[in-house]
């Protein structure tokens, strides 16, 4: 089974997506980080050589394209959802989860990493806050057609392990 965790930066797809696949002995793979080795540059630096446009196309080219192992955990970025027709080629490959949480919580968390995230790294903390409610607005609509939903402030690995296995 390959489990596909999507959401808003910093709602611990990464963190949590390394635990899942410990607890349920799966590979773990990190997009962003797949996307950094095969760029051979950080997403920082290729944002800024290279454009968000140029970003999003290779980190669809990558997603479609990598040749996951049959049992993983693979931790989305968060934007990867909800360009041209990922969300569908994601639902088609494997089992979507949702981690959902709001714009504050997000926010709290996000202040302290900002500077290796592209699209917050010029912003303070107030226009974070008012930035993440406009794009997570904006991107509702894709992360909602995950197969499952939970809440990114009572993760719960056994819960979701029964929710995946049960679904
Ligand atoms: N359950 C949690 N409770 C508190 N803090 C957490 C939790 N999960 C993650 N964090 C913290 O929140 C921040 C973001 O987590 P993480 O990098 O896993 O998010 P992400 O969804 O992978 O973000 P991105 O899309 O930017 O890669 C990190 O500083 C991490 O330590
Ligand atoms: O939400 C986003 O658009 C992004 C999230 C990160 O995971 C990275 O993929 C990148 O910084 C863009
Ligand atoms: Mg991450």
């Amino acid at each position: 089974m390959r489990i596909f965790l999507i959401g808003f930066m910093g709602c611990g797809k990464s963190t949590f997506g390394r635990k899942l696949a410990a607890k349920m002995s799966y590979d773990f793979i990190d997009l962003d980080h797949l996307f950094e080795s095969t760029a051979g540059t950080s997403i920082r630096e290729y944002f800024n050589a290279n454009g968000e446009e140029a970003f999003r196309q290779e980190e669809s080219r990558i997603l479609k394209s990598h040749d996951y192992p049959t049992n993983c955990v693979v931790a989305t970025g968060g934007g990867a959802p909800c360009y041209f027709d990922n969300m569908d080629w994601i639902n088609n490959n494997g089992v979507s989860v949702y981690i959902q949480m709001s714009p504050a919580a997000l926010a709290q968390r996000l202040e302290k990493g900002k500077a290796k995230r592209p699209l917050l790294k010029d912003l303070n903390n107030a226009e974070i806050v008012d930035f993440i409610e406009h794009k997570l607005a904006e991107r509702a609509s894709y992360y909602e057609q995950a197969a499952i939903t939970t809440d990114g402030m009572n993760l719960n690995i056994e819960e979701l392990i029964a929710q995946v296995i049960y679904r």
